[in-house]
């Protein structure tokens, strides 16, 4: 990594999706022990506390068309990304901890402000590519890679006022095995870059990182890694409200994390989806507190 300094910014957003608990996300991967792990490290840690969300109550109000909450994702979205600007601007690593992935809208927004030609590291069972229009459920979870790529409803793609952040040739998605027709279709038609399931099956994780590393290298000179923990295997990573079968293992995420680390090319992070309702005595929060240790430099011998 560049940087000495990491800002640690909560997000207790619960709004993207329907299942209470992942606004406690940030708490269960603090109490894991994030930051003496990364004092240990070496860095310089700077806790940001929470960034404001509305109560589910005042929340459930505002939704849009088939865009549930989304005035109060929006006022987050817009909070956060002023933060993790801030935070660029101090020369620090930006490190978000969610709450939903819905997140990853202001996280983008606020990275991508000065980080012209951002690259995106997506590591999840899911695309997060729907529109309104497209969506099955209407949670913004599911919705983030695709307005942050300019699709959607303008009151998603322009969080932080531009748009778009990213290009669609500068994303990586890894562990991809639940993906939506929609998506599916928005994939074929920008040209992605998806390592799915079967793909890494077949190449194993350490073909994976080195072809991701290459190819982000080639194009980028900042890269985010969005990771949502339910591209662990639910068995792994148990506390995420939408699992699914058949996913990466803890140490194929670890083997990733580590590659990351090694290449130097990741510049901001964030860790998603853990809910402390959903999980086993904190293996979620557990698992995420190890991988972000592993992104940030910590080796096993
Ligand atoms: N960040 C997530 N866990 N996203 C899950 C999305 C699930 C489904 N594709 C949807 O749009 O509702
Ligand atoms: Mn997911
Ligand atoms: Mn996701």
């Amino acid at each position: 990594m560049k940087r000495k300094h990491v800002s640690i910014i909560g997000v207790p957003m619960d709004l993207g999706q329907m299942r209470r608990g992942v606004d406690m996300g940030p708490s269960a991967i603090r109490y894991g022990g994030l930051q003496e792990r990364l004092t240990n490290l070496g860095w310089t840690v700077q806790d940001h506390g929470d960034i404001l969300v509305d109560m589910r109550e005042n929340a459930e109000s505002s939704t849009a068309g088939n865009l549930k909450n989304l005035s109060s994702v929006v006022t987050a979205s817009e909070l956060l990304a002023q933060k993790t600007d801030e935070t660029i601007a101090d020369d620090s690593f930006p490190l978000v901890l969610g709450g939903d992935h819905s997140i990853a809208l202001g996280t983008l927004a606020g990275v991508a402000k000065k980080q012209k030609n951002l690259g995106v590291i997506w590591y999840d069972a899911h695309g997060d590519l729907n529109t309104a229009d497209t969506s099955p459920s209407g949670n913004i979870h599911g919705m983030p890679l695709a307005a942050s790529l300019g699709f959607g409803d303008p009151a998603l793609t322009n969080i932080g006022g531009f748009s778009p952040k990213i290009k669609p040739e500068n994303v990586v998605i890894i562990g991809a095995r639940d993906l939506d027709d929609g998506e599916r279709k928005l994939i074929k038609e920008t040209g992605i870059k998806v390592f799915t399931m079967h793909e890494i099956d077949r190449l194993g994780m350490t073909t994976v990182m080195k072809e991701t590393i290459e190819y982000l290298r080639e194009r980028t000179e900042y890269v985010h890694l969005s990771l949502d923990l339910d591209g662990l295997d639910p068995t792994e990573a148990p506390g995420v409200g939408t699992p699914v079968a058949g996913g990466l293992s803890y140490r194929e995420s670890h083997l990733a994390m580590e590659m990351l680390e090694e290449s130097g090319i990741i510049t901001s992070a964030e860790f998603v989806e853990v809910n402390p309702i959903l999980d086993e005595k904190n293996k979620t929060g557990a698992a995420a507190v190890a991988l972000i240790a592993s992104l940030l430099g910590e080796k096993l011998l």
